[in-house]
């Protein structure tokens, strides 16, 4: 069985963060494995309070797994601070697993900051450079880039641009466009285009961090990276399909297990 880390926050509700990365692996067939940087009080409603782990925790846990265990894919998400930034990154370079998937999380969907405003930098100039594939949303990437991304030419520029800043691919998520959701990567040379209908749903919280791990666990179960992508993409399709509301406010995906539907056993139709 492949080993999978994702490096990330928790987050209380279960929707997005450590837990939605571990349900997915689960649903991969994958073991999943965490390293936490910080833990959020939050729900459907929003994020209440973040407390950030040390940066020497974060080295332990790190040496924990990494001294012991073979990791077949990593996935980074909400790295909070540049003091926790610097020591992933270190680490990374120490042990250099195969699959980085760099998730540059930045605000919650609430609007919450879950990346220090001051650490931007850091992230972009220590962490995308160790990536196999980093996958901004718009937003993300207007900030990385410091241009409007509004329509699939906007999408593609910024691709390039994001590209120079040293991570072998780039996914530009199309989730926040007007319309279909539409993402596209970039590896140097060839775009490549994951069309998705735009699903009407409320449900959307986790959408980024389940696309990311679902990345990371095909790339560990050695799929190339435009099929784990596309894979990835069909499996985030499904899981706002069957997304349920749960809470009062943005409810989170169904993580389905293919294991199971394999079997026979799913009761969720693709
Ligand atoms: N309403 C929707 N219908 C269909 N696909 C969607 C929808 N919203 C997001 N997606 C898809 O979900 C994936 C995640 O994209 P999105 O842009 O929502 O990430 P994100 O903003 O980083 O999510 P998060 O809330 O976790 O930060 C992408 O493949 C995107 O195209
Ligand atoms: C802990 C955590 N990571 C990432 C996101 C992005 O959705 C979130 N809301 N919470």
């Amino acid at each position: 069985m492949k080993k999978v880390l994702t490096i990330a926050g928790s987050d209380s509700s279960g929707g997005a963060g450590i837990q939605a990365d571990l349900k997915a692996f689960s649903a991969h067939g994958v073991f999943g494995m965490s390293v936490i940087t910080a833990v959020t009080a939050q729900n459907t409603q929003g994020v209440f309070a973040v407390q950030d782990m040390t940066p020497e925790m974060i080295a332990s846990q790190l040496d924990a797994i990494f001294s012991d265990i073979e990791v077949d894919a990593v996935k980074i998400g909400m790295v909070s601070q540049i003091e926790t930034i610097k020591i992933i990154a270190e680490k990374l370079k120490q042990y250099s697993p195969k699959n980085i998937v760099v998730d540059p999380v930045m605000i919650s969907k609430s609007g919450y900051d879950l990346l220090s405003p001051d650490a931007k930098e850091t992230l972009i100039q220590e962490l995308i450079p160790l990536a196999t594939v980093i996958t901004p949303n718009l937003p993300e990437a207007e900030v990385i880039t410091g241009k409007k991304i509004e329509t699939i030419e906007e999408m593609k520029e910024a691709a390039i641009d994001l590209y120079s800043k040293g991570a072998k691919a780039v996914l530009v998520k199309g989730g926040h466009l007007e319309d279909d959701a539409t993402d596209i990567s970039y590896d140097g040379k060839t775009f490549t285009y994951y069309h998705g209908k735009r699903i009407e749903s409320n449900n959307t919280h986790g959408t980024g961090c389940t696309l990311s791990s679902a990345i990371a666990s095909n790339l560990a179960n050695e799929l190339s990276l435009t099929e784990a992508i596309q894979e990835a993409k069909d499996y985030i399709t499904t899981a706002i399909k069957h997304s349920f509301p749960i809470g009062k406010g943005v409810g989170p995906v169904h993580h389905f297990y293919t294991l199971y539907e394999n079997a026979g056993m799913n009761k969720v139709k693709k």
